[in-house]
């Protein structure tokens, strides 16, 4: 039953060239034998999979130091991760966590989106399309436990989820704040945030690029549980014990139904929205916004 409803997104081939392009050069996931409850483990350099409880449940803990930026070579390394838990029928949820303080992901990674040439610009946008279409359409059980600051293509990741924790901190702000750097969050990005937010929330969210801190995440509905730092994790598996007591087939039916047809918008038109991408990153004056972007983020350190 479970292959009968098993979502395929007709797009992996990138996932397939990238593992054999780049599996030697990033280290190769591999299983090795973990607990007696017949649960497993897989070491990648920057994706750690450790079982959850019960042995039905992985941990993804995102560890790119400094901040989680989603580098090419990361966003691989991560759907070649993906792609082996949604492959391992020992596997119903995941929880996807950063290893790195503070911060759960800061989103694209600016360095490959700016001062590159138009054909890295198009490879990176396939990978990001399809870091989103894999989470978007999951068969598993997604809960995203958001320990630290989760802007922009943070914010992506964590909304593919079907339940979010956000940690109670001042550094946990969460939000799409593409404005904010002078760029556009592109439509599929706002059709994830209007179905979790509705439309007149996302119209203010994405004009303004707001990072909204833990308790107004929570009035407006971008984030469903707000803890304590210390419980983010517990609570994560809380809530997926209660996601896992649901039938699998008929959750995941149901999901695909909610699901379906936002993901369509994009695989109907994946090369003209990489034509896109690539046309409007190119532009100089986005790229002098992304450079002044840079260069703050720089000056704030000094
Ligand atoms: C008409 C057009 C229609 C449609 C449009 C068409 C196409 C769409 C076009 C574009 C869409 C692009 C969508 C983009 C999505 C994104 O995700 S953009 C990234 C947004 N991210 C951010 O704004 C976060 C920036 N970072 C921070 O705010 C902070 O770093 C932090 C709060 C996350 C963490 O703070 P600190 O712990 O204090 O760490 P530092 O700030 O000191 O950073 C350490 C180190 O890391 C570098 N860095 C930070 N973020 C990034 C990043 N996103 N990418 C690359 N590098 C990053 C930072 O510069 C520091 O570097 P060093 O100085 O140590 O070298």
């Amino acid at each position: 039953m479970a292959l009968a409803v098993r979502m395929r997104v007709p797009c992996r081939a990138l996932l397939c060239a990238g593992a054999q392009l780049r599996g030697a050069a990033l280290g190769r996931p591999e299983w090795a034998a973990g607990g007696g409850d017949g649960a497993r483990r897989f070491a990648s350099l920057r994706v750690l999979v450790e079982p959850g409880a019960e042995g039905r449940v992985a941990v993804m803990k995102l560890k790119n130091p400094p901040v989680n930026s989603l580098s090419l070579d990361f966003l691989t390394e991560f759907l070649i991760s993906l792609e082996k838990l949604e492959n391992d029928k020992a596997f119903r949820g995941v929880v996807i966590t950063s290893d790195c303080p503070n911060v759960f992901s800061a989103g694209l990674d600016l360095r490959e989106m700016y001062g590159r040439n138009p054909g890295h610009y198009a490879e990176y946008w396939k990978a990001v399309q399809e870091l989103w279409l894999r989470l978007y359409l999951s068969n598993l059980v997604l809960v995203a436990a958001i320990n630290g600051s989760c802007p922009a293509g943070g914010c992506l990741m964590a909304l593919t989820s079907d339940v979010r924790i956000l940690s109670d901190s001042p550094k946990s702000v969460i939000g799409l704040n593409e404005t904010l750097l002078g760029i556009v969050a592109p439509f599929w990005f706002k059709d994830t945030l209007v179905n979790t937010i509705g439309h007149r929330a996302s119209e203010r969210a994405l004009q303004l690029g707001l990072l909204f801190p833990p308790a107004e995440a929570l009035q407006v509905g971008l984030v469903d549980h707000v803890v304590p730092e210390d419980q983010v994790q517990s609570m994560a598996l809380s809530v997926m014990a209660h996601w896992l007591a649901i039938p699998d087939h008929a959750r995941q039916l149901t999901k695909a139904m909610m699901r379906k047809a936002t993901a369509d918008r994009l695989i109907k038109q994946r090369e003209a929205d990489i034509q896109n991408f690539v046309s409007f990153i190119s532009r100089d004056s986005i790229q002098k916004s992304l450079q002044i972007y840079l260069e703050k983020l720089k000056q704030k350190k000094g």
